[in-house]
């Protein structure tokens, strides 16, 4: 391939018909590929080949549209670029295709042409010494051809025309215009954004299309900006030394990388998720045992057996700070309140309070999380959890752990056990963030309807506090006490404006209701509203809650409601 003149391309090129960017020697070119041809002489040269000959490929302007590239051959133009294809990245979608990165290396002629299939092959005349780009004097010249090269199709022919001109004085007389019309443009922009800075992101795209200029280096100083701001809440986060080390490697990594890269994305996720974990932030615990009675006593009626062992479980944790216990798991049927005294729980320590659904998860990375090296992977739901509440000790509500479900993708319970293991989950590691969490400050409680479906290693992890069902008596009590306040406050209604006596509260739950807890009592009793709130609007002054009550049983059983009147004032 040397010789005294330079070195030598081959005298048979395989030819590569572009029909958007114009290759000129000393440029390199992104080529996006997919036309029948140009993808045959990718997979059956490029990708095939084993040589440093094999990558060398003659460039060939070509304006004839790609879509339509399936006939005959056009009249190729003459004069063409020799390049070697320094990368080539396959991709399917949105449709087959190649993008090539070549670098053009001297201008040939195109002498005959060998075949037109599978690709176009051609004997060449090479017209440039290869030599003379790489030589110090001549880069400022091939840095030049390579803005030229990627100039947008407006300039497309006026390319061709300086890749037709061999010799160095014609090439000049007609890149000459080119670069004028360039600076003019350059300077009409400077203009617009002393006008308006605001707009000048915008102007900037529509004028050029597909193409970012940079006039001062703002966007470097804006990227160099956000990773500064970035790298200071790192160090901000308080994070523990394995974590700050993986951020700092990954703050390192994300500053080489263009924006336009999709791993920017996913290492910026990443590295904002870690500093907005609460590695080291806190609530302070507040807990008065006596405030804490009366608050579990105002909140819930009854359930006299629970109130007293939670106010047990507080009072040790009150003493002993680091307690390493039990982890509370309130079973009992629907609607009795074990989530609610979960949250009393939470208040009563003056913590965060979260729930985490557990019903139907059967996937072990809504726990643990994916790895990052998923595509679309997220954190679970302990992260998750940890960062919506913003601190590392809140009350987690593992609700309904009984119905946890096994699948391929893991056992969701495997990845409990870890979570809820006093030994274990101060290193918590969730697969995404790959470093390990401190969980040990984090208040766990489980609720379930049953125990026979809790995986039998976790119920073992746990003490489970049994919360039966409600007399009939204590209904009426709980309705009076909480529901009915709770529901007219939440329909803006008074007490003078609704009021349900007592037999009205028995006659519903024992004609209305059938259940174990009061959640449909509730629901009932928010019904009633509903309609009240509805005479209220209209001006009405008393009614009967027969009306009220949308699908009364009373025509079933042949009985009328006769306690059921109220006042609407
Ligand atoms: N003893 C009680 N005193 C006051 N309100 C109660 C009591 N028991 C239940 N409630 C109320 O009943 C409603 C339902 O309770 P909650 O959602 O806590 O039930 P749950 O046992 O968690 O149900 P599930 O198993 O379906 O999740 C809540 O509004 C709660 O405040």
């Amino acid at each position: 391939m040397t010789s005294d003149g330079g070195i030598k391309i081959p005298s048979r090129l395989p030819l590569l018909l572009s029909h958007e960017g114009v290759l000129l020697p000393g440029s390199t070119v992104r080529f996006s590929v997919d036309s029948p041809r140009n993808m045959q002489l990718v997979s059956q040269r490029l990708l095939r080949g084993t040589s440093l000959k094999s990558t060398i490929i003659g460039v060939i302007p070509n304006t004839r549209d790609p879509e339509h590239d399936t006939d005959d051959l056009p009249t190729l133009h003459k004069i063409g670029t020799a390049g070697i294809a320094v990368q080539v990245v396959g991709s399917n979608w949105p449709k087959p295709h190649y993008s090539l990165l070549i670098t053009g290396l001297c201008r040939f002629r195109v002498s005959s042409l060998l075949k037109e299939r599978p690709f176009v092959l051609a004997e060449v005349e090479q017209l440039d010494k290869l030599d003379q780009y790489t030589t110090p004097a001549t880069e400022g010249a091939a840095a030049e051809d390579e803005e030229l090269g990627e100039l947008s199709k407006k300039f497309y022919q006026a390319a061709v025309q300086v890749l037709d001109a061999v010799s160095l004085e014609e090439r000049f007389k007609k890149a000459l215009p080119m670069l004028t019309k360039q600076i003019e443009g350059l300077k009409l922009l400077q203009k617009t954004r002393k006008m308006n800075p605001d707009n000048e992101k915008r102007v900037t795209n529509k004028m050029f299309p597909g193409r970012q200029f940079n006039l001062d280096g703002e966007d470097e100083e804006e990227d160099g900006d956000d990773a500064v701001a970035l790298e200071k809440k790192v160090h901000g986060a308080n994070m523990p030394d394995a974590a700050l080390r993986v951020c700092l490697k990954e703050l390192k990594r994300l500053k080489k990388m263009p924006q336009s890269m999709p791993e920017y994305a996913l290492t910026r996720n990443y590295l904002d998720l870690m500093v907005e974990l609460p590695w080291s932030k806190s609530t302070k615990d507040c807990l008065d045992i006596r405030a804490a009675r009366t608050l579990l006593d105002n909140d819930h009626y009854a359930m006299d057996k629970l109130k007293r062992r939670v106010l047990e479980y507080l009072a040790v944790r009150q003493l002993k700070t680091s307690l390493k216990g039990p982890i509370l798991c309130f079973v009992g049927p629907p609607g009795v309140g074990k989530t609610s005294v979960g949250r009393s729980i939470a208040r009563t320590l003056g913590r965060e309070f979260h729930r985490i659904a557990l019903g139907g998860v059967c996937d072990q990375s809504d726990i643990r999380g994916h790895r990052r090296t998923y595509v679309g992977s997220m954190p679970g739901r302990i992260i998750n959890g940890l960062k919506t509440v913003g601190v590392n000790n809140p009350v987690f509500l593992l609700d309904e752990v009984d119905k946890l479900g096994k699948s391929l993708q893991g056992d969701p319970a495997a990845a409990l056990l870890e979570v809820l293991d006093p030994e274990q989950n101060h290193s918590f590691t969730d697969h995404y963030l790959n470093v390990a969490f401190d969980l040990s400050q984090v208040l766990f409680i489980a609720t379930a309807n049953t125990t026979a479906t809790i995986p039998p290693a976790l119920l073992d992890r746990m003490e489970v506090l049994q919360v039966p069902g409600y007399t009939q008596e204590e209904r009426v009590e709980i309705a009076h006490r909480h529901l009915i306040p709770n529901q007219l406050e939440q329909h803006g209604l008074t007490p003078q404006q609704l009021h349900i006596p007592q037999e009205t509260t028995q006659d519903i739950i024992s004609r209305y209701t059938r259940e174990a807890g009061v959640r449909s009592l509730e629901r009932k009793i928010g019904a009633i509203c509903r309609a009240v709130a509805v005479k209220v609007a209209e001006g009405h002054r008393v009614t009967k809650t027969e009306d009220l009550i949308p699908e009364s049983p009373t025509q079933q059983g042949g009985k009328t409601l006769s306690s059921l009147s109220l006042c609407v004032d």
